[in-house]
């Protein structure tokens, strides 16, 4: 551990951590292959592992505290898989902008993973369908992403200056899913049996939240081409791509965002009123983050296996 940072060195942000880590855990878990970041109602990810050590937040310096429903606060360090395992380390409880948290602290779990020696990132999420063909319950493996100025402020987690001599100052995102870890996922949503329509692709929208969409919102994104939308995720993606990590991102959809194809007109509504007819109005429905977390609990075993296989099938070297 000594190697990857100093904890006597005051400006090293990870050190106390990582000493920290390395005090508590054993050594099989203490150099996890693959991070997982666990969304709303996703936590349940942890019962995938054995071995299992949870070190709470509340130990860890640079952690902040996870204020949403749905999220623990907490780091799982434990073994997926058959015989040996592969040792991960997963995340119980992300940090969203919105909480409050600044946009590095957001990340600061992510670079940590780096540091642990991690490559390859799994992120779990919980998502609005923007896209009407992606029923509540799809799996979406994100391909692209869309951060959108003004609707999020553009909170970079990459701005100011260079995290590390060995990070680049301009980070490609062309690249940022990577086409093998997604292999893998469509690979296993194959060899779990899944229904063709289980697993789909797609891109994923920021907002900042904690508003959901408005209907004209929802529009906009879906017309630049954003499948879901959810209000984490990218700043995580962003760290990690700088960090040199592989990323995979499975976006559970937990609703369908209501974009109307017209809006209720309350100007015919009033003028049928007083010429005394009557028109049926449907009842509008409206998302809520009860609901978000109900379809993370149905779906809870599906991700569960998934991402399982996913994991016992990163090649290792
Ligand atoms: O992205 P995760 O953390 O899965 O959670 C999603 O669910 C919450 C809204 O219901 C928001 O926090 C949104 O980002
Ligand atoms: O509809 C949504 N919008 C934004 N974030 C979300 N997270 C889950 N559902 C949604």
């Amino acid at each position: 551990m000594s190697s990857l940072s100093d904890p006597s060195d005051p400006a090293d942000p990870f050190a106390s951590t990582l000493d920290v880590l390395a005090r508590i855990l054993p050594p099989h878990l203490l150099k996890p292959h693959v991070a997982i970041v666990c969304g709303s109602g996703l936590s349940t990810l942890v019962a995938s592992m054995r071995d299992v050590v949870e070190v709470p937040y509340s130990a860890l310096q640079g952690f902040g505290k996870s204020t949403v429903a749905g999220h623990k606060s907490a780091l799982a360090f434990g073994l997926v898989g058959e015989g040996a395992g592969v040792p991960v380390v997963m995340q119980l409880g992300r940090f969203h902008a919105f909480e409050g948290h600044p946009i590095k602290s957001v990340v600061y779990p992510v670079r940590l993973m780096a540091k642990l020696g991690v490559r390859n990132l799994i992120i779990a999420s919980a998502t609005g369908a923007l896209n009407p063909n992606l029923a509540v319950g799809t799996i979406v493996a994100i391909h692209d992403h869309l951060a959108v100025p003004n609707m999020t402020g553009w909170l970079n987690p990459l701005f100011g200056p260079v995290t590390s001599p060995d990070h680049p100052r301009f980070v490609p995102l062309s690249d940022a899913y990577s086409p093998g870890l997604r292999r893998l996922a469509f690979r296993a949503a194959h060899a779990l049996g899944l229904p063709d329509d289980a697993l789909e692709e797609g891109t994923y929208a920021w907002v900042s939240g904690p508003t959901y969409e408005t209907p004209a919102e929802g529009r906009f994104l879906r017309a630049a081409g954003a499948d879901v939308v959810g209000m984490s995720t990218v700043p995580e993606v962003v760290a990690a791509r700088e960090e040199g990590l592989e990323v995979l991102v499975l976006a559970l959809v937990t609703n369908a965002v209501v974009i109307p194809e017209q809006y209720r007109s309350i100007k015919d509504e009033v003028k049928a009123e007083l010429e005394g007819r009557k028109i049926e109005v449907p009842p509008e429905p409206v998302v809520n983050h009860e609901e978000v977390l109900t379809v993370g609990r149905l779906k809870a075993q599906v991700m569960k296996d998934l991402v399982a296989r996913v994991i016992e099938t990163i090649p290792r070297d």
